[in-house]
């Protein structure tokens, strides 16, 4: 069963075909900075255990164009993995924000996304794209079925005294304004990998999410108990362009004091902030070359992304009482061991200690980087959303 996976960003486009039940992808792919002059697709497919790759740079001014690219290469006479678009029996989207409404796994129809539509205003780096993303794929995949997966759906278990904020009753009851949580699918993955890995179903983890957006989850036994993300994907830890955690009494300043337009301020925490504003840099790669040569903004911006980590993994060690594993994932987490080290740096006595060089030695897979004896597990594991997302979508349509 061709299953296609579309993760869509505020400028990216991740995808992957899988011949379920085959979990090993037959092609994956991103197409990046979309909406940009220089915009390019990296495509790669794995038939009969031989990879090929192809980059092409071009611009893509819009989604529809992006995927159009995407659904030509698909079947391209020399790349091509399907003869065409009819092969492919179902497309999952991962869509950021669910809001109360959306707590499972969804078939697109056209009642679902007049809803969406409203989730809009909660997650608008994530969700109108998401939305085209799916305008564009109901073009192009006629065949297919569409399915919703939701970032917000693993969050679902947490209780409430994690997820309700402390407004007045009415403003949950009739607005649904509460923390929901975000990344679930890839925690949800990360962390059933842990599981496995530990062969300890009732583990008590920490999984830490290091993207271009980052958040953290308290989770045992399979379940989030508690995530640093709330109502949108803006609170918590520091990340390439939003602030994290801000008192919000600076946005009363910057509305009445400085004559702040509340878009503006929404412009500002969103996209102009986090790495990006403290350093001018939101990529951790450039930031890194950044501190090397000597930029002590980037230094301190280093620190603080590292220390806001650490305090969750202090609070999130209360709300387990004691961890079994902790699990760094996305492209931060995974690639980036100086985040690592300093996020785990001076907790021994919380059993948390890291192996400084196993950690910063590279392999695929699942890597264990903290020291042989160490009580806490310090663990590196791939994420993969989209094979979250395929694994979803084929288990409800075999029934
Ligand atoms: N080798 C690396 N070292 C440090 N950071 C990296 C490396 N590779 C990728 N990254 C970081 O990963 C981020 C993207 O992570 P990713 O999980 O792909 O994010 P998203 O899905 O939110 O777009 C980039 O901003 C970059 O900072
Ligand atoms: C929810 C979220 O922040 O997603 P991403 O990291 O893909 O931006
Ligand atoms: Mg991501």
């Amino acid at each position: 069963m061709n299953i296609f996976v579309i993760n869509s960003g505020s400028s990216s486009i991740k995808y992957q075909l899988f011949k379920m039940p085959s979990t090993s992808p037959v092609c994956v792919g991103l197409v990046e900075r979309v909406g940009y002059g220089d915009a390019s697709i990296t495509h790669k497919t794995y038939i009969n255990g031989e990879e090929k790759s192809v980059t092409h740079t071009m611009p893509i001014p819009d989604y529809e164009t992006g995927l159009n690219e995407v659904n030509r290469l698909l079947s391209d006479p020399e790349l091509g993995v399907i003869k065409d678009t009819s092969e492919i029996i179902a497309v999952g989207h991962r869509i950021v924000h669910g809001g109360e409404r959306f707590t499972e796994l969804t078939q697109i129809t056209p009642e679902v996304k007049e809803e969406l539509k409203l989730t809009f205003q909660l997650a608008p780096l994530h969700n109108p794209s998401a939305y085209k993303g799916i305008e564009v794929a109901e073009t192009i995949f006629t065949n297919a079925v569409q399915l919703a997966v939701f970032d917000t759906a693993f969050h679902q278990t947490r209780p409430a005294k994690a997820y309700r904020f402390a407004l007045p009753v009415s403003y949950y009851k009739d607005y649904h304004i509460r923390g929901y949580g975000f990344h679930g699918t890839s925690h949800k993955y990360v962390s059933e990998q842990a599981v496995a890995y530990l062969n300890k179903p009732d583990a008590k983890l920490i999984s830490i999410h290091l993207g271009n957006g980052c958040s953290m989850t308290a989770i045992q036994n399979g379940q989030s108990l508690d995530t640093s993300m709330g109502f949108g994907p803006l609170s918590g830890l520091i990340m390439g362009t939003r602030t994290g955690d801000i008192d919000p009494t600076v946005i009363f300043y910057l509305v009445n004091e400085l004559g702040y337009s509340i878009d503006k301020v929404s412009d500002l925490v969103n996209k102009q902030s986090g790495m990006l504003g403290l350093t001018g840099f939101s990529d951790m790669r450039d930031i890194t070359k950044a501190i090397n040569e000597g930029n002590e903004d980037a230094k301190l911006a280093y620190d603080m992304y590292a220390y806001r980590i650490k305090k969750f993994i202090g609070s999130y060690a209360a709300v387990l009482n004691g961890i079994d594993a902790i699990i760094f994932t996305a492209g931060v987490g995974e690639n980036d061991a100086q985040v690592r080290q300093l996020s785990c740096e001076d907790m021994q006595y919380m059993g948390i200690n890291i192996d400084k060089d196993v950690n910063y030695t590279r392999s695929p897979g699942i890597r264990e980087i903290s020291t042989a004896d160490s009580p806490v597990k310090i663990l590196v594991i791939p994420t993969n959303e989209e094979l979250e997302i395929a694994n979803q979508c084929y288990a409800r349509l075999k029934g």
